[in-house]
């Protein structure tokens, strides 16, 4: 059976033309005018793209004593609705556990998938195992990225000394470093400080986390990278003092990308001080929403080229969970939705605004993310012999988003009320037809793990600099006698 989407527009990252793609086996098997298949999709008037990947998703994550409550099935669905086609989800070691056990607990849950998915390994812990495991995971399990928390002391938060060690390991092994940068340290002082002083409310969540945290060991992150030669991601750059950092990183040919979310873009700190503490509690997310001078700098970044990804950091918790913390901001459970509001928020106030060219919206939604991950051209491209993972937009196709009518599981969402113009006409996941014009057919169990090798272009070129600027004895022809 094959699939043709005809009339429409292709948009990629550099290109904009008119043209038919035929689908056949799950894969792109011809681009061009005039294609006739078995089943014809009309993409008139809609631009043809490349699925959505979000790099950044937790789903049915163990955290502060809860699970996240969209799992792989909720969570993909959403995510298809949205137009996005691959998820990126963070495998989490328990203290003390191998990593290889830890990615099967990941295997089981994800089985539900409805679109394909990968997982980026989390470095909880370190230890002589953890430095053995890293090889099996790269090279077996396909798996090249690893995170690390500077973040939530005493739970997943991993010490300088781990981490240069551990950015060594990736850097030997061609793997990237990725990490959630906020001083964990500094956080848990002054969250204890607010307590004190009665400030219990959600809004003390953001005062207890402030751009300064985040700068300080994005920095920090950096400077460590670079002396251990890995490249570095940065996940939910949130503000200026950590863009600024990766900004001068970059400049300096450091090999850094940070990756804001949606959230941050539209979203900010204003929503903590609403009088409804629901309200507040269930936008409480680490690094929390900032003020309007954060967000006009993560935009720019987008728009310069110093900020490569937009993510959400999809990590759904109910109002009822989120009421664990009533009375102890620090007890919320930290986590907020978007996954199937990121490509029609970032459509409406980047590419409708004039912000973003539609080719850099692909580009920030999809590909970079794709060439970053090492699976770039399968995933991230429309090109003969990719994924057939294609969104087929509709520009002129309008909602208000609300709870009532999501995919996610949970009871509220947190772009509730906002109008968005910009939405998928057809999702389709390996050429499977997920989204048909607002009707959901996807189908559980459909998505595939994408593997993804390591030693990517990014660190062949590292590890080429890196041996020829690695210290070496010079050769020197007068040597004094010693002792004398
Ligand atoms: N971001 C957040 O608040 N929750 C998810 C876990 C993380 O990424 O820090
Ligand atoms: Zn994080």
């Amino acid at each position: 059976m094959t699939t043709v989407i005809k009339n429409g527009t292709i948009v990629t990252h550099d290109l904009t033309y008119k043209a038919d793609v035929l689908i056949e086996g799950g894969k792109i098997a011809q681009i061009g005018p005039n294609l006739t298949g078995d089943t014809a999709l009309d993409a008139t008037g809609a631009y043809v793209m490349p699925g959505g990947i979000d790099p950044h998703v937790h789903l049915e994550m163990p955290f502060m004593g809860t699970y996240s409550t969209d799992d792989f099935e909720s969570g993909t669905r959403a995510a298809l609705a949205g137009g996005t086609t691959m998820v990126v989800d963070f495998c989490l070691p328990n203290q003390g556990e191998s990593l290889l056990d830890a990615i099967k607990r990941w295997d089981n849950k994800s089985t539900r998938a409805n679109c394909d998915y990968s997982f980026h390994m989390a470095v909880t812990w370190w230890g002589e195992q953890v430095f053995n495991d890293m090889k099996t995971v790269i090279e077996e399990r396909g798996i090249n990225t690893f995170k690390h928390f500077l973040a939530y002391k005493g739970a997943l938060m991993v010490n300088d000394d781990e981490l240069y060690s551990s950015f060594n390991r990736l850097s030997e092994l061609g793997g990237i470093a990725m990490v959630h940068a906020e001083n964990g340290d500094v956080v848990a002082e002054l969250a204890a400080k607010l307590k004190a002083a009665g400030n219990t409310g959600p809004e003390a969540h953001a005062y207890s986390r402030p751009p300064q945290v985040e700068g300080e060991a994005t920095n920090r992150a950096i400077m460590i990278a670079d002396m251990a030669g890995v490249p570095l991601y940065v996940v939910h750059t949130s503000c200026e003092e950590s863009h600024e950092a990766i900004r001068r990183a970059r400049q300096q040919g450091k090999r850094v990308w940070g990756e804001p979310l949606i959230q941050h873009l539209t979203l900010d700190d204003s929503e903590y001080f609403n009088p409804d503490w629901d309200h507040a509690a269930r936008r409480v997310m680490s690094p929390p929403f900032r003020n309007k001078q954060h967000q006009d700098s993560l935009w720019a970044g987008l728009q310069s080229g110093s900020l490569s990804v937009v993510a959400t950091d999809h990590c759904a918790f109910t109002t009822e969970q989120k009421r664990y913390g009533v009375g102890d901001f620090t007890k919320i459970p930290n986590g907020t939705g978007g996954l199937e509001d990121r490509m029609p928020m970032l459509w409406t106030h980047g590419v409708e605004t004039g912000r973003l060219t539609m080719n850099e919206f692909v580009a920030v939604t999809s590909t970079n993310i794709a060439k970053i991950l090492n699976c770039y051209p399968r995933k991230g491209a429309i090109a003969v012999g990719a994924d057939a993972d294609i969104v087929v937009w509709d520009p002129a196709k309008t909602k208000t988003i609300s709870a009532s009518a999501q995919q996610s599981a949970i009871d509220y969402n947190v772009f509730e009320g906002k109008e968005v113009k910009g939405l998928p006409r057809f999702t389709l996941t390996r050429g499977q037809v997920a989204i048909h014009d607002g009707e959901v057919r996807t189908q559980e169990g459909h998505g595939q793990f994408v593997k993804r090798a390591g030693n990517g272009v990014t660190n062949r070129a590292l590890s080429t600099w890196k041996d020829l600027t690695a210290p070496r004895p010079v050769q020197r022809t007068g040597i004094p006698a010693t002792g004398v």
